[in-house]
């Protein structure tokens, strides 16, 4: 693969372009293909709303000072947008392919067909599925192991993760160029088993779906709800992971409340994870005990400690919540 790989965007919606922007702005030339057979004016439309897209978006971090006014031109034309009848000529220098069509299985089942018969043999292509499972999609795939999904997060121009499956065939050498690759533009990707809901998606169903159960039990008001997962629960989320606020905390905590809840509201999706179980039971308690989901016992937990906190003042500072003391 070359340093500056030609990739191809197939689907021009919100997460193709998005695709498309984050390549583009690291110095890759990308192809933004449209693969529905329209009329030329509406294709027009599409071709233009997609360019418009990226343009504004990096119009935007110009506005807020992260790129120069003039670079946005200069990003935009390493980007060309091809309809159905181009589409192979463009798809055929392809060194990448990220297919972002609608989450519907016959589509996608198509558009794998059509990236097969045009696309180099050593391309590697990639779905942005945010349910199918990659294995159930490799079949459609002419050359399995360099086949992926790679679930990127909305905005994908903006947000740094993204979850890597690799599919059941896919070769080690074409995971490692895909992992290359996404470093390479300033993602990070996280490895992730052909799993439902891969890592995020299955979090935030859980906890998006408790928000509105607690808003339909009138337990509080919608903008309260949003204030408190901003400034409560997302807040921490942003420094520390899920596991190791495990650990910060303490699992004996987590136990006992997940057992309250679980009696209390009488549902067992409340009830403590086998690990969390098992930890309580070997006094793997996290941080004070030195053990948890991490392991404490050959670093300073004060310096740690002191890390977080400085993080979560630099939050503070950021959302402009930090106040200055009462000193008089
Ligand atoms: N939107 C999100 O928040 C999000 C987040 C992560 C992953 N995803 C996944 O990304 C993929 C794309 O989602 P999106 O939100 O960008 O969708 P979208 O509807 O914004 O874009 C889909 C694109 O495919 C084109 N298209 C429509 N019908 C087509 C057809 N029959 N053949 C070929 N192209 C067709 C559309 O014109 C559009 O350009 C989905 O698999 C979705 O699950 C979405
Ligand atoms: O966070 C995202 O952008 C994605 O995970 C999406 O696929 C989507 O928001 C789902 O989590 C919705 O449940």
């Amino acid at each position: 693969m070359s340093a500056r790989a030609r990739v191809a965007v197939v689907g021009a919606g919100r997460m193709g372009t998005g695709i498309a922007h984050a390549f583009t702005y690291s110095g890759h030339p990308v192809t933004l293909i449209d693969l529905k057979d329209r009329s030329a004016d509406d294709q027009e439309r599409v071709e233009s709303t997609a360019m418009n897209t990226i343009r504004d978006s990096l119009s935007l971090l110009s506005t807020l000072g992260v790129i120069e006014e003039a670079w946005v031109n200069r990003i935009m034309d390493r980007v060309s947008f091809f309809g159905l009848q181009e589409a192979p000529t463009a798809l055929k220098t392809a060194e990448v392919v990220f297919e972002a069509v609608p989450e519907v299985l016959d589509i996608k089942r198509e558009t794998y067909a059509w990236i097969s018969s045009w696309v180099r043999r050593d391309a590697l292509i990639a779905s942005t599925t945010s349910s199918f499972l990659v294995d159930e999609l490799a079949h459609h795939v002419a050359g399995p192991e360099r086949f992926f999904n790679t679930h990127w997060l909305n905005p994908a121009f903006l947000i740094p993760l993204v979850e890597v499956s690799p599919s059941e065939c896919a070769g080690q050498e074409q995971t490692r160029h895909l992992l290359e690759l996404l470093r390479s533009v300033g993602k990070i990707p996280v490895l992730c088993k052909a799993s439902p809901g891969y890592i995020v998606p299955r979090l935030q169903a859980l906890v998006m779906n408790e928000a509105a159960r607690i808003w339909e039990e009138g337990v509080a008001t919608v903008d309260d709800i949003d204030t408190a997962s901003r400034l409560g629960f997302g807040f921490r989320f942003a420094v520390l992971g899920l596991l190791e606020f495990i650990d910060w905390g303490g699992g004996d905590i987590l136990y006992y409340v997940s057992e309250y809840l679980r009696d209390r509201l009488g549902d067992d999706r409340f009830a403590p994870a086998a690990s969390v179980r098992r930890n309580m039971q070997t006094g793997r308690l996290g941080m004070r005990s030195g053990q948890g989901f991490y392991d404490f016992s050959n670093m300073s937990t004060e310096s740690y400690r002191m890390e977080t906190l400085r993080k979560f003042v630099e939050l503070l500072r950021h959302l402009e919540l930090l106040r200055p003391p009462v000193v008089e």
